[in-house]
């Protein structure tokens, strides 16, 4: 039977367009009263921290009615002021620009929350709070993926609503999905298919490096290929993970507080837990101990894994495979097979969120329910991840096999980097069922550590 409690359905603004639609800014009203339904706020404040504001500085003030966001606008948060530059982008809840501190010229991301209801302004500013907790967790990590930090914060009460505005730490680039489309991630001077590893490769080492930390106090549960951001510069890769206004208290999540809250985030991107809550509920997910142990612990390590095998298999695909060496098309063999399994998960996967987008946009959310639960929703997504997981372990088996020297492979060199990339997906992409072991982000980053792959996280590609 479908869960009937639409209460439970998180936040799904994100996802109500597809990358190729046009963005608009939400007006007032809008904003954060619909995919938040009641009492949502207050529920997820608790998985977040024991008090809402209390001991942050984070400001309130009454006001006229505010500033527009425009390109040199100027506007005060807290009590700094800061210049508009450009419009990094639109979400589902506000616009974020680039904006510099006008008292010491520091470049920062300035994102805007407009919102009509009080939950609405206390959910902007506990995304503040976690941004401002992410700090507090890494000091001074260079391997790590770049974050969001809070630079500062603050809420006007206009004569429409709330606005809330959060100053934060720039991150450099463009989002992943965008600069896969536009090809930003092709190198020419290597083969594609050692090019995709070596991406693939700095990518699980920056966000391994980075998730170790943040997944000791949050849960992100919106990773996905538009949350990384990646710049090249001078054949540097750098990774940024942002968005965390899903983000939950990672230690009341596991004991019990996932069921507070529903499914959230991108389902292209989900667990197959993830679709059994969605489509049957709290009880149905409670009743499987492997599938709860794996919504409990294991989203965002899975989401992750999904977003650097897209990246693989993305970037792979171009370009001539011609083999030198019969070792390396039995590899180039599983990685194109790997390719069309990925290929035809991504359309399924595609499909059926597209299905769940139109029925919340056609207020039809308990209908798509049933539909999908009738459909067994979270078995054909089983049956995807074995797939997937069945083709990476030919990959890596095939890879095993490639002599460790250049003479062998030519093409792709020492097999050492794309055996970690293999077999950290294989910790990554859960099929619900436990395989993996104790295994999690720091066995990942282990698997990309420089020594096993002999390549720094940050090197050139
Ligand atoms: N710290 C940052 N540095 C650089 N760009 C950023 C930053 N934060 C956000 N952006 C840009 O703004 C866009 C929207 O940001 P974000 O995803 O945080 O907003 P949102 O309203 O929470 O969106 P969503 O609808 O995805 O939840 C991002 O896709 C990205 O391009």
């Amino acid at each position: 039977m479908a869960s009937d409690d639409s209460s439970d359905d998180e936040y799904w603004g994100s996802y109500t367009r597809t990358p190729q639609e046009n963005f608009s800014i939400p007006s007032l009203g809008q904003a954060r009263s619909e995919p938040w339904p009641g009492g949502r706020e207050s529920e997820a404040a608790q998985l977040v921290g024991k008090e809402f504001f209390g001991g942050c500085s984070l400001s309130t003030t009454c006001s006229q009615d505010a500033t527009e966001m425009e390109t040199d606008a100027t506007v005060s948060v807290d009590s700094q002021t800061f210049k508009l530059h450009n419009l990094l982008g639109f979400g589902s809840f506000g616009s974020v620009w680039m904006a510099s501190c006008t008292a010491s010229g520091r470049i920062i991301a300035l994102k805007e929350v407009q919102s009509s209801s009080n939950e609405g302004m206390e959910a902007a500013m506990l995304e503040a709070k976690r941004l401002r907790a992410l700090r507090e967790l890494i000091q001074d990590d260079r391997a790590c993926a770049a974050l969001p930090y809070l630079v500062c914060a603050g809420t006007v009460l206009t004569s429409t609503g709330y606005r809330t505005l959060l100053a934060m730490e720039h991150i450099p680039g463009a989002p992943l999905q965008q600069a896969l489309e536009a090809g930003q991630l092709c190198a020419h001077k290597l083969h594609p298919m050692a090019q995709a590893f070596r991406v693939a490769a700095t990518m699980l080492g920056q966000i391994s490096a980075a998730m170790c930390h943040v997944s000791s106090r949050f849960f992100h549960r919106d990773v996905n290929s538009h949350n990384i951001l990646v710049q090249v510069m001078t054949g540097q890769l750098s990774f940024g993970l942002i968005d965390f206004g899903l983000a939950v208290d990672s230690e009341i999540w596991r004991a019990g507080g996932w069921r507070m809250a529903g499914a959230a985030g991108d389902g292209r991107y989900w667990t197959i837990s993830s679709w059994l809550l969605f489509s049957r509920g709290t009880d149905a997910l409670s009743a499987d101990q492997d599938l709860q142990s794996e919504y409990a612990n294991f989203i965002d390590l899975h989401s992750a894994g999904l977003s650097v095998l897209q990246t693989l298999a993305v970037l792979s695909k171009d370009g001539p495979l011609v083999p030198t060496c019969k070792e390396e098309e039995a590899a180039f063999l599983t990685m194109e097979h790997l390719g069309e399994v990925w290929k035809q998960y991504w359309c399924h996967a595609s499909a059926c969120w597209q299905q769940v987008l139109d029925a919340f946009n056609s207020d039809a959310r308990n209908e798509i329910k049933v539909k999908l639960a009738e459909e067994m929703v979270h078995d054909t997504f089983a049956a995807y991840f074995v797939r997937l997981r069945v083709a990476l372990e030919q990959a890596l088996a095939s890879f095993r096999c490639l002599p460790d020297t250049s003479g062998g492979s030519r093409v792709l060199g020492g097999p050492k980097l794309a055996c970690g990339v293999l077999e950290a997906l294989l910790i990554m992409i859960s099929t619900g069922r436990p395989w993996r072991g104790q295994a999690g982000w720091k066995e990942v980053g282990q698997l990309l550590s420089e020594e096993k792959t002999g390549i720094a996280s940050d090197a050139s590609v």
